[in-house]
């Protein structure tokens, strides 16, 4: 049945099937209608106040009612091998339903939810079972029956995935484990299936209330009890409730179970807690890209919950971490920081997401310019104009017009987009049809939502308040069987793999939204602005916009009526939409975790999916957006846009391959069959030996040099205090300007390739940087022992792939003059002698000196100007 033409009958009969109360149901249907999402969000969110004792009516096994939560007493902690030894045989004497070892069978137990249901729980269902002896009766599959019956119930799926079964059986075993497993490979399954497995309680930290928020709408559609708690949830009484035992699952913010310990502590003692679970847990780390503080104070958690503390323990509640990005310093990190046992299991399956197919295409542009040329293939995706000719000439003549400054002609991109035909109509109209409401407000309300409106901001983190701004989708349809596979690592057929991956590479992209991250606040909305003129149904995200826009915007892009969505990286944890089919980067990403997660967001549904960073700008080395961060995290921060940029700039490794790798996995396949250089293959390598050995030369010189100018500038200025920036470094730019000077053939060479060449060689190990401060790109280059050795080895040929930029600095070479202006270059020995030349033929003018513009006294600085100008 569709869920949009469901009668009120049939929405109260789905909510009491999801085991909500009959009174909450008609008062959420009384509010908001009759909308089975709309109503169970209604009642999540704790917007049913009655007066009715809510405590008291609850006799659900995962709820815990006042009066049975004090008979209970204290209750001894039993494993979950000992609950599913009870669950099998019942024993009519218990009384209360509420007890973790009085465990009935899931399938009843799972219809409890918050707010108790009489329903849900039939008498019989009031079972106690002796437990067996012998714990090694029980074979390891009676828990893997019993989650699978859970699986299939409430969460549509046949198996557990290897990874899931690895987690739950650390958990089992009473472990801490950290759970690295690919972006949409199903990790919150392996923190909710203890809550239902055992009656207990998971707590699960979890960085954003839209995350939490969705997390619950899903699980109580599957039929599962779950809050949040903390700033985003408006009903007070939610966190009493669960205090006492109400929900199966709790999802809060760190700050927000810092301040719970004690109550939690009472919580483990009354009902039981199962589990806690870090979710997102790279954030925990310094070195990762999402850092929060306050999860790194969840360390206190280990202690608060440990036999030691809590003498009614059997065993340590264990602690769950869970990251989809994580490198091996940021791993240990985690483990660390929380304090996790030294027995910890990590369970790590395959980064490597198959249907995605990894690109990058780079120009000599800004990346704020040249839309026209960088969207146009998007456009005529989504329009379906085969013929792109007048929208071609529209987007031209828009352009001229443009208030914002988005139009700058690309000057050289290395990929030309493809002809241009000049047929079809296309009106502006037609692109006026096709825009969503929200991009048709946007525009109206210009003023409002303008691009000068906004500076140019960025976000930085996504934040954790996010109130109420929903994402996420809960279709309960698998993920593909190829996810799936992907996390098989025994029994690996590489074979049948690679053709499975060379089948997909046949099948057409198939139709579904696109995300465009771009880097400031600002251009989400210029871009967003200029595809809404071509058609595009798009709209933009970025934290500073109202809530209510980024509402809509969720709600659209869930109901597949916005195409594109252009956002920062607010737009992030948490969107889990299956066909999600293109994730476009325009501009540098900050990381390789960042890009990686954000990539993920594409083809959840196993179908083909494109990841493409568009259009990075090859003459503008990236820059780190602005945060506040110390020294330390400045310096991390740089090397990691740094391993960002490098991925970038190669052209003859596998994308999939540089990114499984990057995080510390081996990829076994060797090659993904998709990505841009599987695709079209290396460019053709170069003996460059004669290149390497003038710049390691000219590095080696200068390093030479600069040694005897350390010492005295030390004393004289800032005793004791290293003086380096006093000392002469051999910079990059100067080694090559020497370069160009004193080798006639390299008169012309473009900085850019020399860069390239200079990356090279510090991958290879044969320079380092000698500076102090980290770089994206290498600046101040000092030979290593390998460099001179390198140099030593005087025959031996020297094979380079050429990376991106000095390809295209191959590709578009012009005279070095071509970018100087008067006054500038001089120092440039080909620009001294194209001057000099045209000089003697009589052909150079000199440049027109500029007017001098009378300084405004009526500004502070024009009256500065004044006076400057009356001394001289
Ligand atoms: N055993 C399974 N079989 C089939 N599909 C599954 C299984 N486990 C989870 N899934 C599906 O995988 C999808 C992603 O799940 P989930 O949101 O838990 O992923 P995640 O790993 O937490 O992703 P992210 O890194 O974005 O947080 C969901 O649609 C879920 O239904
Ligand atoms: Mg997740």
């Amino acid at each position: 049945m569709e869920r949009g033409k469901m009668t009120s009958d049939q929405v109260v009969a789905e909510l009491i099937g999801m085991g909500f109360e009959f009174d909450d149901v008609k008062e959420a249907i009384k509010a908001v209608g009759p909308s089975l999402d709309d109503a169970v969000e209604f009642i999540l969110n704790g917007c049913c106040r009655k007066s009715r004792n809510v405590l008291g009516s609850s006799t659900s096994s995962l709820g815990g009612s006042t009066s049975s939560k004090k008979s209970a007493g204290k209750m001894r902690q039993l494993s979950i091998i000992e609950h599913l030894q009870c669950g099998r045989k019942p024993n009519k004497s218990s009384k209360f339903t509420n007890e973790p070892h009085l465990v009935m069978p899931s399938s009843v137990r799972l219809l409890g939810t918050a707010l108790g249901s009489k329903e849900s729980l039939p008498e019989t269902s009031n079972a106690i079972i002796p437990c067996y002896k012998d714990e090694d009766d029980i074979g390891r599959s009676d828990w893997e029956m019993e989650v699978k019956n859970i699986l299939n119930k409430h969460f549509g799926h046949s198996f557990l995935k290897p990874f899931q079964k690895e987690a739950l059986a650390a958990w089992i075993a009473h472990k801490d484990s950290l759970v690295l497993a690919a972006t949409g490979s199903g990790k919150s399954l392996c923190f909710q299936i203890p809550a239902l497995l055992t009656g207990k309680v998971v707590v699960v930290i979890s960085p954003l209330i839209s995350l939490m928020h969705d997390q619950c709408l899903m699980l109580a559609k599957h039929g599962v009890s779950a809050c949040f708690l903390g700033s985003g949830q408006i009903d007070k009484s939610v966190e009493e409730k669960a205090m006492n035992g109400i929900y199966g699952i709790i999802y809060v913010c760190p700050e927000t179970v810092l301040r719970l310990i004690g109550s939690l502590q009472r919580l483990a003692e009354s009902r039981g807690i199962a589990l806690f679970a870090i979710d997102e847990g790279h954030c925990v780390s310094k070195w990762g890209h999402d850092f929060r503080p306050d999860y790194r104070r969840l360390s206190i958690l280990r202690e608060s919950f440990s036999t030691e503390n809590l003498k009614f323990l059997k065993f340590d509640i264990p602690l769950m971490a869970l990251t989809a990005t994580a490198t091996i310093r940021v791993r240990d990190d985690i483990l660390k920081s929380l304090c996790m046992s030294m027995d910890s299991k990590i369970i790590v399956t395959s980064f490597f997401r198959p249907n995605l197919c990894f690109s990058v295409k780079h120009s000599r542009t800004s990346s704020l310019s040249s839309y026209e040329k960088d969207f146009h293939e998007l456009i005529e995706i989504y329009t379906r104009k085969k013929k792109f000719g007048k929208a071609h000439q529209l987007m031209s003549k828009n352009l001229e017009h443009a208030p914002d400054n988005t139009s700058r002609t690309a000057t050289c991109d290395m990929f030309e987009p493809d002809t241009i035909d000049d047929d079809d109509a296309f009106s502006e109209s037609d692109s006026e049809v096709g825009m969503s409401n929200e991009c048709r407000s946007a525009s109206s309300k210009d003023k409002k939502l303008s691009v000068e409106y906004l500076e140019d901001e960025c976000d930085v983190f996504q934040d954790t308040d996010d109130l109420d701004v929903s994402c996420g989708e809960f279709s309960g349809q698998s993920t593909a069987k190829i996810l799936n596979e992907s996390d098989s690592t025994d029994a690996y057929d590489l074979q049948s793999r690679s053709e499975e991956r060379l089948k997909l590479q046949l099948g057409p992209l198939e139709e579904g939204p696109t995300i465009i991250y771009v880097p400031t606040r600002k251009e989400t909305l210029s871009v967003a602005k200029f595809l809404s003129r071509f058609g595009v149904k798009s709209a933009a995200y970025n934290a500073k916009l109202p809530k209510a826009h980024l509402r809509q915007v969720h709600k659209e892009f869930h109901d597949n009526i916005l195409q594109v969505v252009v956002a920062t990286i607010a737009f992030g944890m948490g969107i889990n939409k299956l066909n999600v089919r293109r994730i476009i980067h325009y501009g540098w990403p900050q990381s390789l975790e960042a890009y990686y997660q954000e990539a993920g967001r594409a083809g959840r549904d196993g179908k083909l999916a494109d990841c493409a960073v568009l259009y990075a700008n090859l003459t503008r080395i990236p820059t780190l957006l602005p945060s506040q961060r110390s020294e330390e995290q400045t310096k991390q921060a740089y090397k990691m846009l740094s391993d960002c940029f490098r991925y970038g700039m190669h052209t003859s490794s596998c994308r999939a391959k540089m990114l499984v790798e990057y995080f510390g996995q081996e990829f076994v396949q060797k090659k993904c069959f998709l990505c841009d250089i599987c695709t079209k293959g290396p460019p053709e390598a170069h003996n460059l030996k004669k290149e390497v050995t003038i710049l390691m030369q000219a590095i080696i010189s200068h390093n030479g040099q600069n040694r005897f100018q350390d010492v005295s500038y030390n004393d004289a200025i800032e005793p004791g205090v290293s003086c380096r920036r006093f000392v002469e470094k051999s910079n990059l730019k100067r080694l090559i300007s020497t370069i160009r000077e004193q080798h006639h053939e390299f008169i012309s060479s473009d900085l850019l390739w020399w860069q390239g060449l200079a990356r090279v060689l510090e991958d290879k190990g044969f320079i380092k940087d000698g500076d102090d401060k980290a770089h994206v790109q290498i600046k101040f280059p000092e030979p290593t022992e390998s460099g001179l050795q390198l140099l030593r080895s005087e025959n031996r040929p020297f094979y380079v792939y050429p990376e991106a930029d000095m390809m295209l600095s191959m590709r578009n070479r012009k005279p070095y003059s071509s970018f100087a202006e008067w006054g500038k270059g001089w120092a440039d020995p080909e620009i001294r002698r194209q001057r000099l030349k045209r000089k003697r033929e009589g052909s150079w003018k000199r440049p027109k000196e500029r007017k001098m513009v009378k300084p405004d006294m009526k500004t502070v600085r024009g009256r500065l100007v004044a006076k400057i100008l009356k001394r001289r």
